[in-house]
């Protein structure tokens, strides 16, 4: 039977997110520390891990059918592939920085100065769309040094809580581009490949809905019901269970996450008592 050939970043930021989701779907791998391809024992489909740049064009390439990357890295190497899920971890942003005792006059500060960056292109794409000339210098790490030994006045780079940055003397004007980890496939899957995939993708989201809902149990009396269940519609409509007490039900429902703390208020408004949320591991639709 054909496998599904996954590219995942070895080490660094993403790697604790991809490998926690491929766990969280029920496939098992064990990948020895050192080991760069591995295969998993309960589901079609291999690992490799690779350096993160690097995982846009093998995937591009067909070496690897799927790969997980940031959408920064995704972008800057224009790669022909597919972009199929967003998943949700790795959350940053790219953004421009200048040292702490600057004055910051907005964009044009950066004209005919020099930035260093590792994303080159979404810089240059950037800068172009707001009409600024400035040089690029590509550096490949350890970006925020650079104005402090005078190779550039400014920098492009991540951002995630701003301690880099702060640390070494810099503050963010401008956030150009916002990234998180993303699932990206070849162009040209087979048809058995696409139907691994498709399996693969079920289970991403049946974990994601999981994590965007809540289960709700509450207590109400009857007369409360209708008002309930126009405030909590749930997944096809609330299950209503006797309670010993008399005139009294439980009610079981789903909630939106986003929706949890004004729909609380409403339920107690509505009669609701012993009102319990509790997290849902897997949820499908
Ligand atoms: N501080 C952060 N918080 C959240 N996400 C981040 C952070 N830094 C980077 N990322 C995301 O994780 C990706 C990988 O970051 P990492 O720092 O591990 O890359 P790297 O050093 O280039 O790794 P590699 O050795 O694989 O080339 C980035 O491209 C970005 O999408
Ligand atoms: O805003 P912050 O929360 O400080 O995060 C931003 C930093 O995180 C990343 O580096 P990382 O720590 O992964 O080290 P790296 O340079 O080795 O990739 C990124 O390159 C920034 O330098
Ligand atoms: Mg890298």
């Amino acid at each position: 039977m054909e496998k599904l050939r996954l590219a995942i970043q070895k080490s660094g930021r993403l790697s604790e997110g991809s490998m926690d989701l491929i766990k969280k779907c029920g496939i098992k791998v064990s990948n020895g520390k050192g080991k760069l391809k591995a295969e998993a024992s309960n589901f079609p489909i291999e690992f490799l891990f690779l350096r993160d740049d690097d995982i846009p064009g093998y995937v591009a390439d067909g070496v690897a059918d799927i790969g997980i990357v940031g959408e920064n890295v995704l972008v800057e190497k224009a790669k022909e592939v597919k972009l199929i899920h967003r998943l949700g971890f790795s959350k940053c942003r790219l953004s421009l920085a200048i040292p702490k005792s600057e004055e910051y006059s907005g964009i044009s500060y950066f004209e005919g100065k020099d930035i260093a960056t590792s994303y080159p292109k979404i810089l240059s794409d950037y800068l172009k769309e707001q009409g600024v000339n400035a040089q690029i210098h590509e550096i490949s790490g350890s970006v925020e040094i650079a104005p402090s030994i005078g190779l550039a006045q400014g920098v492009c780079d991540i951002v995630s809580s701003g301690s880099t940055l702060f640390q070494n003397g810099l503050k963010e004007v401008e956030e150009i581009f916002f990234s998180e980890a993303v699932a990206v496939a070849s162009p040209g899957l087979s048809a058995e490949k696409q139907e691994i995939l498709d399996k693969l993708l079920f289970r991403i989201n049946a974990l994601q809905n999981a994590d965007s809902n809540k289960y709700i149990l509450l207590n109400a009396p009857e007369e409360a019901v209708d008002k309930i269940i126009s405030v909590l519609p749930g997944m096809k409509s609330p299950s209503i269970l006797p309670l010993a007490q008399k005139g009294w039900v439980s009610m079981h429902s789903v909630i939106n996450e986003n929706d949890f703390w004004d729909k609380i208020e409403e339920l107690k408004e509505a009669g609701a008592q012993g009102i319990l949320v509790v997290p849902i591991e897997k949820m499908v639709l």
